[in-house]
Parts: C-alpha cells; sequence; structure tokens
C-alpha cells in the first residue's frame, strides 16, 4: 500500500512587511510557504528556513546589527530593494557578501518564488534552517555510532561521585567531555576548574595547586587560594596528567586519598570537596613501567574510563562539525556564514586529521576568513584534493565493495542525521543500511 509522505513546511519569515507585500504573501502562502512576520529586533525569536527583508535607509544605516542577526539566525537571507538603490556600489557589495539572493521591487510573483526556492534547497542541504536545533558551546556534536555510545556512557557516569580518567589523541574533545561531565552532574552549578598540569612552570605548581600564606616564599605578598580549593563543591580537570611532576603527583594522591590540602606555608588542613577528573594522551601505562607516573596515583584516577575517538575514525561527523564551526566564526569574523564545496568536503573526508577536532576549527576559521567565493574550497582550508585518481586494481569484488563503500559515504555526507532517509535514497531497507555499515566499519 502506498504511504503518502508530508513534504516538510516551508517557512519564510518577512521581516518589516511592505505595502508591496500584499499582493505577494497570499501568493506565497497558496503556493505552500508558511509565511511569519515580525520586526527587525525579533528576528532571532522566529526559526525559518529563508528570510525575505525589504531593505531600508535604517536598516543601511546599522549595518552591524544586520549582519549579526543574520550571521545568527540560521537563515537563507533574500533582500529586496528598488533598483536605483542596488546601483550604489556599498549596498551591492553588502548584498553580494551577505546575502543569498535580492530581488528588485517591483514584485515579480514568479521570479520571487524561485529565488525563495533555491534559498530554501540551500538552506536545507547546508542543514540551516527550521530544522537547525539550539547550539550550545559545550555540546559534544557529531552523529557517529562513537559520539553516540560516548554521550550514552557520560549520562550514565555523571550522575557518581568517582573519578573519571578521559583518554584520547590530543584535540579530541577530552575537556569537552569533562564540561559535559560537569554539566550533566549535580555539581553543575558549582564551580568547574580546569588545570593544565603541563602547562604551569614546575616551580609554581605546588602553590597554584594548592595555594599559598602570606610570606609563605619571596614574592607571597598575599594569600593565595589554590585552583583545588577554588573548586570547593564543584569539579576540578587535571588536563595532561601525565605532565605532573613525581613530587607533585604525590601531593595529589595524598589529597585525593584525604581529601584535604594544607597551603604552601600552613600545615593547617583544609577539607575540600571536589570531584576530580584527569585527561591525558600519553601512554600512562608506559609512563609508570619507565618510573615517570605513580601506579598507585593512576590507579586513584582511573576508577571509570572514557576514550575519545580520533576525528579521521569517524568520518561522518565531518561535514556537522565544518559546518557548526563555520556558524560560530562567521559571528566572530564578522561574514556571512558560508558553506563548503563538494571538493572541499572531500578533502575533508581524505584528510587524515592529526590534530582532530581543533585542527578542523583552525583550518575552518581560515576558510572562513580567506574564502572570496559563496563558498568556502579546499584551498581555502589549506588542503588539496587528489585530481587524478590512480586506478586501484582487484577482483570484480573488490570492485564491488568499493562501490558499496563509496555509496554510503555519499549519502552518509547528505543524510548522517536521518539513516531512514538515507537508506531509501540507495533503495535499500533500514536493516540492510545498517549491515553495510557494519560490513565496511562505517560509524
Ligand atoms: N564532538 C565535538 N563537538 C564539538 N566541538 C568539539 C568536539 N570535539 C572537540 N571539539 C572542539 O575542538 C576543540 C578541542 O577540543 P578539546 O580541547 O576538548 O580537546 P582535548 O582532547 O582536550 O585536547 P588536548 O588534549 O590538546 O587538550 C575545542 O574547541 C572543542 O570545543
Amino acid at each position: 500500500m502506498l504511504q503518502a509522505v508530508a513534504a516538510a513546511p516551508r517557512r519564510l519569515l518577512v521581516v518589516d512587511p511592505c505595502h508591496e507585500c500584499e499582493r505577494l504573501l497570499p501568493c506565497l502562502q497558496a503556493s505552500g510557504w508558511m509565511v511569519h512576520s515580525c520586526g527587525l529586533e525579533e528576528v532571532g525569536e522566529v526559526l525559518c528556513d529563508v528570510g525575505l527583508i525589504r531593505l531600508r535607509a535604517p536598516h543601511l544605516e546599522r549595518p552591524e546589527t544586520l549582519k549579526q542577526l543574520i550571521s545568527q539566525s540560521g537563515t537563507e537571507w533574500i533582500a529586496v530593494l528598488s533598483s536605483e538603490a542596488l546601483q550604489q556600489p556599498e549596498i551591492g557589495n553588502f548584498i553580494g557578501e551577505w546575502f543569498f539572493d535580492y530581488h528588485t521591487l517591483p514584485f515579480d510573483v514568479d521570479r520571487v518564488s524561485v529565488a525563495l526556492g533555491r534559498a530554501f534547497g540551500m538552506a536545507r542541504l547546508r542543514g540551516k534552517g527550521s530544522d537547525v536545533g539550539d547550539e550550545h558551546p559545550h555540546e559534544l556534536l557529531g552523529s557517529s555510532r562513537s559520539i553516540r555510545e560516548l554521550c550514552r556512557l557520560l549520562s550514565k557516569l555523571a550522575p557518581t561521585e568517582a573519578p573519571v580518567l578521559i583518554r584520547g589523541e590530543s584535540g579530541t574533545g577530552k575537556e569537552l567531555v569533562a564540561h559535559t561531565l560537569h554539566r550533566l552532574s549535580r555539581r553543575a552549578g558549582e564551580p568547574f576548574v580546569a588545570v593544565n598540569c603541563g602547562a604551569i612552570p614546575e616551580h609554581l605548581i605546588q602553590s597554584e595547586m594548592f595555594g599559598h600564606e602570606k610570606g609563605a616564599f619571596t614574592g607571597a605578598h598575599q594569600r593565595k587560594i589554590g585552583r583545588i580549593e577554588s573548586a570547593d563543591g564543584g569539579t576540578l580537570f587535571l588536563d595532561e596528567i601525565g605532565d605532573l611532576p613525581l613530587e607533585l603527583q604525590a601531593n595529589l594522591l595524598r589529597f585525593l586519598q584525604e581529601m584535604q590540602i594544607e597551603r604552601v606555608g600552613s600545615s593547617k588542613p583544609i577539607s575540600v570537596n571536589v570531584r576530580v577528573l584527569a585527561a591525558t594522551h600519553i601512554d600512562l601505562e608506559a609512563a609508570i613501567r619507565q618510573g615517570r607516573f605513580r601506579e598507585d596515583l593512576y590507579y586513584r584516577l582511573n576508577v571509570l574510563q572514557v576514550q575519545t575517538t580520533p576525528l579521521c575514525e569517524r568520518t561522518v561527523d565531518i561535514r556537522c562539525l565544518a559546518e557548526y564551526f563555520a556558524r560560530r566564526y562567521a559571528v566572530e569574523i564578522g561574514r556571512r556564514p558560508r558553506s563548503f564545496s563538494e571538493r572541499a568536503v572531500r578533502a575533508m573526508i581524505e584528510h587524515p586529521w592529526p590534530g582532530n577536532v581543533r585542527e578542523l576549527a583552525n583550518r575552518v576559521r581560515r576558510g572562513m576568513v580567506l574564502a572570496e567565493g559563496r563558498q568556502i574550497e579546499a584551498a581555502d582550508l589549506g588542503m588539496e584534493v587528489s585530481e587524478v585518481a590512480i586506478p586501484l586494481l582487484g577482483t570484480l569484488d573488490d570492485y564491488i565493495c568499493r562501490a558499496e563503500q563509496q555509496a554510503l559515504s555519499d549519502v552518509l555526507l547528505h543524510y548522517s542525521k536521518n539513516m531512514s532517509q538515507a537508506a531509501r535514497v540507495l533503495g535499500v531497507s533500514r536493516p540492510t543500511f545498517y549491515r553495510l555499515l557494519h560490513k565496511h566499519r562505517i560509524r
């Protein structure tokens, strides 16, 4: 039996509707657009796929406000203006940089419909528009199996009070994991204090961690509260724990056993209630064997363990992360968020990502600054795509296997958040689709 599938509504936001809109809006509603209208100051409150704005002198006098709204709204924008206004070079440049398209008055319903349709398609293609959820700066993004399993694990570990050792390559999100554990715990309203054990000079680390009393040593002009004490009631995150000098490891162990500290220059114990999370990218077991890390401290910290996955093992997440960083840096840099060309996406998928998500964020920031066209190209990211594909010879089965892998990765590029849709596009059932993902070890 055939089932009717309801198309997602196409939401259009008309900002400061002008009297010319009176004829236009009913036509758009009749052709399936769900139209909302609002004033400029309310734009951030309505989630829409496409926005139509009649550019007037006051808007153009405050371009910064408009740029801010456009870059934060997650909507594709079309400017409406008179043909005389468009002749002014600064207005033309402004529209070229910030808008998807423009329309000169009077309205031509057919032309507007085509422009809106294209903008809608682009908004959906980029994952922008009204389907986009709230963005949280401390949220672990991604739809790969490893990220989904990580989030499930974190929600189980967060409510406990036990220490967690977070392991993984540099830039894979270990600090983000620590933030997430804190945010989901009972301590969420209390301080989260991060200490990078490798970044504090060795002679300062004792007083940084434990604090000192006035006059404890030359230069100690007043009492200083240490990082451990300042986390009282909350979470203490010890990053790069493998870099902690041996002497400090002994002091930290004592603190973990007794939950008390002594400031430098004082022998009075102070009770501190913190949950300890630690992270490392080094092989702590090897460090123990080499005598660089205390085994007893290792067992204290390693009660629960979380492992982050390198980016090259979850390529499905690359596009969504890159688009997130493009939106984030658009606000910072003050440019319109850009999408990525297919070649740029391919270059990102093929890249080995030794610096993981941090490297991706840095490359996207660079791309946002350098991009000249509508899209970020591979070269803007400092990447190249292999021009000539060297044929990989093999049996017919090898060719079929590679074709399956290609088909899966192509479809996941577009539908990583909707597995049913991905399966439908390939013309296979959902179980078959999952079986293929499993067979090709695609997460
Ligand atoms: N899954 C993710 N979703 C969103 N942002 C992420 C994700 N993973 C990492 N990031 C971002 O990547 C950057 C690096 O992450 P983070 O500092 O947590 O990595 P790390 O593993 O602690 O690195 P290091 O070992 O070098 O300290 C941060 O800007 C972080 O917000």
